[in-house]
């Protein structure tokens, strides 16, 4: 039998193994490889045992990330595939992100059952969502809704809507899109007004440092704009600490040599918000990110972050 040239590990949701399949697809068409060249290792994680409570309380993102990580150090795994979303922003030692696949839409999409729109839903209706982002950004826009933590993948939740547990919810466009669901969109949320979470959109590949075969393998894969518009995304969080309690929206375009950066933070109840917007150039990513991050923390003051963390 022939041994797999690399393993790819990933978590087993069915949004999970879509992206382990791009992936793996993107590596063989890479490298003339094929399929067989490719062993899928599901790894379960904290993330994904825990469901009865929201995982900004649980611990935050690390926790659909940190055994698959310790399978990376212990080289049961050759390469992590992963949505960028749920990266923290400090990886453990030894481990980098080394390849970003060509980024999907990064618009959050609305599935409503009452109304196709969150303009159009009666009053005081109920949308079920767990990101605090989504929250904060529909009490912005309509402050009589009552937004309900709603935990589980996307079939289970739109199981959920289905039952009428709710009047709508929100996903990522990019995941629907992946899984081949796209038709349940009601409506598409528009960037200026719903901005998307650092990250969104684009799946990320983690490997670890200084593995030369590896690295080689990967090259082929990486795709400039993401990674360039990542950099920026990720460097914002950073200087924000990545609070797990504050809203957080943050996008890059990237257009040739150029870059531009729109962030945003909001309170929970999205009555508070400052923004930034930065541009300058695509090589300056990562500290374009930063000091967006920083001239959006000193616009908030200190005590906007104490109030809800
Ligand atoms: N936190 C879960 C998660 N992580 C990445 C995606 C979607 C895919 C993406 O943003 O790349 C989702 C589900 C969702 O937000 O609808």
């Amino acid at each position: 039998m022939q041994t797999a040239t690399l393993t790819i590990g990933t978590r087993g949701s069915p949004l999970a193994l879509a992206q382990a399949h791009e992936a793996r697809a993107r590596l063989m068409a890479a490298h003339g490889l094929p399929e067989e060249a490719f062993a899928i290792e599901v790894i379960s994680t904290s993330g994904d045992r825990i469901q009865d409570r929201p995982l900004s309380e649980a611990g935050g993102k690390g926790l659909f990330t940190k055994e698959i990580e310790e399978a990376l150090l212990d080289r049961r795994i050759d390469i992590a595939v992963h949505s960028s979303k749920d990266m923290p922003t400090q990886l453990p030692d030894g481990l980098e992100l080394s390849a970003f696949l060509p980024r999907e839409d990064v618009r959050d999409a609305f599935i409503g059952r009452a109304a196709p729109t969150i303009r159009g839903l009666p009053h005081g209706a109920t949308v079920g969502s767990s990101s605090l982002r989504r929250q904060a950004l529909i009490r912005r826009m309509r402050p009589d809704i009552s937004v309900v933590t709603f935990r589980g993948n996307v079939q289970t939740r739109l199981r959920k809507l289905e039952e009428g547990q709710v009047a709508g919810t929100m996903l990522a466009c990019a995941g629907l899109k992946r899984l081949g669901m796209a038709d349940v969109v009601t409506d598409l949320m528009p960037l200026d007004i719903f901005p998307p979470a650092p990250g969104q959109g684009a799946i990320c590949i983690e490997s670890r440092i200084g593995d030369e075969r590896i690295a080689r393998l990967l090259e082929p894969l990486d795709h400039r704009d993401t990674a360039l518009a990542l950099a920026c995304e990720r460097a914002f969080l950073a200087a924000l600490d990545g609070s797990c309690r504050t809203p957080i929206a943050g996008h890059a375009v990237v257009d040739g040599s150029r870059l531009r950066f729109g962030g945003l933070i909001l309170s929970p109840d999205g009555q508070n918000a400052h923004d930034v917007t930065i541009e300058g150039r695509a090589g300056d990513a990562a500290s374009l990110g930063r000091s967006a991050g920083e001239t959006v923390r000193a616009k908030a003051g200190p005590r906007f972050f104490e109030g809800w963390s």
